[in-house]
């Protein structure tokens, strides 16, 4: 049943990525060419320069993106969504149909716009202007931003406009990230927060998708073997660590904030860790930490019905240390940052050390044993429908 709920939206399926392939016939082809002329609208030179633009992107769009460039080349090429709804079971049908159709019956011209736009956005992304600034690193970090100054490395979550969701990509970077800074004796403490209005949407759901029916269990058993290294990560950090969640917190990225050593919250952050309605389970170590933390009711409130704290509630619950002001945020943090900074950095590592100690084998178990979970829940009818919902847009928190 997984295999037959799979998800593909391949290369092949998003709009101007198949342009190869939906015109793949030298009358279509033709066809194409005599609309471009007669039916198109005001951007037809560019429309196809993006077309030639987005084949050649180093790097596939998200697939949301994908449904995106799909639909409005649809539109532009074909006008408003003609055709009938997919069957119940053909998801992938169903969420380009949903696409297309969701862009009501905005012109051909203005489909091409947005179509060039979109393109002209991602290749923007993948050549950015020269941004570096004292204290950056030159790296090869995409999806993160690492600075280190003063003793303190800063990892900056850096997708704001997908709310900071973590790709596979972003995890093997937070992984290096916080190896590097361990192994960095120029570094006392590190600090995680988020850019944008976001700490964290927690998994991109995208990492889900384009998965051919025959890979799925390979993909749960990669997804298992990257979160247990995630995890695990945070589990050995040898040095402090510190969470400044700067807005809502959502499924991973509030799990984990239970290996933190201190975790600063502005009071509109929110945490929130919706695993049954994703079909999935917990993760992070929170089976083990949050019922330690809070006691198993609460613990359950949150990992099993899906509860959102507040950052009030997150604090009274031994989540958050302290709750501060908006405002004054940033400044806030800084200053409890650069104190631990400060501090003999040998001392603080040994306490840190022994204190960990007390449960390091624990927590591996339990990072092991909710891994191990997690491999069958992806592969599970009700999660595959949970995340089809977040893509056609039925279902958001
Ligand atoms: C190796 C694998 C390890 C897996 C570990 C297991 C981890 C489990 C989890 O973390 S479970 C939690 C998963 N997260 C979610 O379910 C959150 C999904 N997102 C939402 O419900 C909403 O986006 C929101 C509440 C976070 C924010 O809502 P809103 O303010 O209305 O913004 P948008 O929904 O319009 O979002 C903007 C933009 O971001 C994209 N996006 C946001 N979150 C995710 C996400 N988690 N995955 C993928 N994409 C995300 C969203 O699609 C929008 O993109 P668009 O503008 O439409 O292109």
């Amino acid at each position: 049943m997984a295999s037959a709920l799979c998800l593909r939206l391949s290369s092949t399926f998003a709009g101007g990525l198949s342009a190869r392939c939906l015109l793949n016939s030298r009358v279509q082809r033709t066809q194409f060419l005599h609309m471009g002329r007669t039916a198109f609208g005001a951007h037809d030179a560019a429309f196809e320069a993006a077309k030639e633009r987005l084949n050649t992107l180093k790097e596939e769009p998200d697939n949301n993106v994908k449904l995106q460039i799909y639909a409005l080349f649809k539109q532009a090429t074909k006008g408003p969504c003609n055709t009938p709804k997919p069957g119940a079971f053909d998801f992938v049908g169903r969420a380009k149909w949903q696409a297309w159709s969701g862009l009501g019956d905005i012109s051909q011209d203005e489909a091409q716009k947005q179509y060039i736009d979109i393109i002209n956005g991602l290749a923007g992304e993948e050549s950015p202007a020269e941004t570096e600034q004292a204290g950056e690193e030159a790296s090869s970090y995409k999806e993160i931003k690492v600075t280190k100054e003063n003793k303190v490395c800063s990892i900056l979550l850096n997708r704001p406009a997908k709310k900071n969701a973590i790709t596979w990509l972003m995890y093997n970077e937070i992984v290096q990230a916080l190896d590097d800074a361990s192994k960095d004796d120029s570094v006392t403490v590190a600090v995680i927060t988020g850019a944008g209005d976001y700490y964290c949407s927690g998994n991109d759901l995208g990492n889900f998708m384009n998965i051919d029916p025959k890979d799925m269990p390979k993909m749960a058993r990669d997804g298992k073997e990257l979160l247990r290294r995630f995890v695990t990560a945070f589990i050995d950090f040898p040095k402090p660590l510190i969470g400044a969640v700067n807005g809502p917190a959502v499924g991973v990225s509030v799990t984990v904030l239970g290996l933190f050593d201190a975790v600063y919250a502005t009071d509109k952050a929110t945490f929130h860790t919706p695993f049954t309605e994703l079909g999935q389970s917990a993760e992070g170590c929170s089976s083990y930490v949050f019922p330690k933390l809070m006691g198993n009711t609460k613990a359950n409130e949150m990992l099993l019905f899906n509860k959102k704290l507040t950052a009030h509630e997150a604090c009274e619950r031994g989540l958050v240390t302290e709750v501060l002001p908006h405002d004054s945020f940033q400044k806030e943090v800084q200053t409890r940052v650069e104190y631990v900074a400060q501090l003999p950095p040998q001392s603080v590592r040994e306490g840190k050390k022994l204190v960990r100690d007390q449960e390091r084998e624990d927590l591996h178990k339990a990072n092991e044993k909710e891994c191990e979970v997690l491999e069958g829940r992806w592969l599970s009818e009700e999660c595959v429908r949970a995340i089809m919902s977040f893509f056609t847009k039925k279902a958001r928190l």
